[in-house]
């Protein structure tokens, strides 16, 4: 490898990826931004998660400090985004396979923790790819179905036929 390479460098703004994903017949299409997890760059996060109908909130399955950093985002997500679901994702599952012990943030405070702010919890690893699928795709689901049920419980109803109609423009084709 270039030296360059052997460099690994931590996210700063954010990085962009889209995803198309199948929920029953419809497709809908995820942007997702990892935006920088450090405190660091808190303002510049801010930018980017505004307006945003999910979030996936991470932590470090090993490390207890990690699940507080993840507190504070979830509070400024409530404060801040009202119409945004939060997913808590447990990372680096795959060490715990390895040791248990490695365990720095117990299952059952996180569950309540998730019970009490309506969050859904996955653990997941980057590193097999455990439960990063399942994550994602109740993301999608739970997107076109809380849109759906927005969409039936509006006052006034909305028409989809109409070009400038919010729905019109969602990432959701049918
Ligand atoms: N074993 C294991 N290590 C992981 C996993 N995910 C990330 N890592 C390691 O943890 C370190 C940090 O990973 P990143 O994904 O860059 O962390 P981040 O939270 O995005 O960091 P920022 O970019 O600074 O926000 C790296 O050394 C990764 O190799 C995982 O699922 N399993």
């Amino acid at each position: 490898l270039p030296p360059l390479l052997l460099f690994r460098f931590q996210t700063i703004g954010a990085a962009f990826v889209a995803k198309v994903m199948s929920v029953g017949d419809q497709t809908v299409t995820l942007g997702i931004w990892d935006t920088a997890g450090s405190e660091r760059y808190e303002a510049m996060s801010r930018i980017y998660y505004r307006g945003a109908r999910a979030a996936v909130v991470c932590y470090d399955l090993t490390d207890s400090g990690s699940f507080q950093r993840a507190k504070f985002w979830v509070n400024e997500l409530q404060n801040c985004e009202e119409g945004c679901r939060i997913y808590l994702c447990g990372t680096k599952s795959d060490l715990l396979e390895e040791d248990r012990r490695k365990r720095g943030v117990d299952f059952h405070d996180v569950q309540d923790y998730a019970d009490e702010i309506k969050a859904d919890l996955f653990e997941t690893s980057s590193k097999t790819g455990q439960s990063v699928d399942e994550l994602f795709q109740k993301v999608a689901e739970d997107y076109v179905n809380f849109s759906a049920f927005q969409v039936m419980t509006e006052d006034k109803g909305v028409n989809l036929g109409q070009r400038n109609s919010p729905y019109f423009y969602s990432c959701c084709h049918h």
